[in-house]
């Protein structure tokens, strides 16, 4: 997959411009360079690229729309993460004392995003960032990445990095797993630094979950007691993701929501 991303990311720019858009609303399977600049009103540019595909295994998405360079991979990796995903959503609902299928009920799983990161060597990595500190508005994030570095995670308050492990595999709780556990688990606030040596790959996978009303998502109901009332109110996705993006990256969306 990473070799797929890089395939897409080193083709001529002629061939890249076919898909190049910045509205995510536009097209399903698009190209991009500095992801949130328009949609943060960003004042920074950022050092990367990216090639977005969402609607892979909702079937929403004819194969043939996807870049022929990078297709087969694209569609074998998803299926793997997807897989995993289960595993994980169920390690995880045993976790907060639930039934292991409790969150996959919630249909958290649903409306899979990969994004193909491309961030070029850059010449003076300290005026940039390749990605801007940030939580994922979304519950899981399956993210692969090279060997390179240059994730980092806040710990502690400080920067971390996470320390690529080949074929490992980087595991983000999102904003809305820490929303329906009730802050039992914690969304991971992490960014992505440059360097001058690159490039660096990474592939993302965003399991946003159903974003069209009238699904509710908030604290599950199971986890709320008189000692544990919960902190967040109930609210369809694409609140969420509305008010996400109406505010800073670097920003936390998760007071927007809490009661
Ligand atoms: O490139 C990475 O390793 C992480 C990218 C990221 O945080 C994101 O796409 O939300
Ligand atoms: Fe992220």
């Amino acid at each position: 997959m990473i070799d797929g991303t890089r395939k897409f990311h080193e083709q001529d720019v002629e061939v890249k411009k076919e898909y190049y858009s910045s509205d995510s609303t536009a097209r399903r399977v698009r190209y991009d360079s500095n992801l949130h600049l328009y949609k943060t009103k960003g004042k920074t540019a950022y050092w990367k690229d990216s090639l977005i595909i969402s609607g892979l295994v909702s079937g929403h998405n004819e194969p043939e729309e996807m870049p022929e360079v990078c297709r087969k991979t694209s569609l074998e990796y998803i299926n793997h993460v997807v897989k995993l995903e289960d595993i994980l959503l169920g390690l995880l609902s045993e976790a907060l004392g639930l039934k292991t299928n409790h969150l996959k009920a919630t249909e958290c799983d649903k409306k899979q995003v990969m994004v193909c990161h491309y961030y070029p060597a850059c010449p003076q990595p300290e005026l940039t960032l390749g990605t801007q500190k940030h939580t994922d508005p979304v519950f899981l994030t399956i993210v692969l990445q090279d060997q390179s570095g240059g994730l980092q995670v806040m710990c502690d308050n400080q920067w971390a990095d996470v320390t690529p492990i080949e074929h490992g595999l980087v595991v983000n709780i999102g904003d809305l797993l820490q929303i329906l556990s009730n802050d039992k688990f914690v969304s991971a606030i992490h960014r992505v630094v440059v360097k001058k040596v690159g490039p660096r790959i990474s592939v993302a996978c965003f399991f946003n979950g159903v974003s069209t009303p009238p699904k509710l998502y908030g604290p599950i109901k199971e986890l709320i007691s008189e000692e544990n009332p919960p902190l967040y109110k109930d609210f369809p996705l694409v609140d969420y993701v509305t008010k996400f993006f109406s505010k800073p990256l670097d920003k936390t969306g998760l007071d927007l929501f809490r009661l």
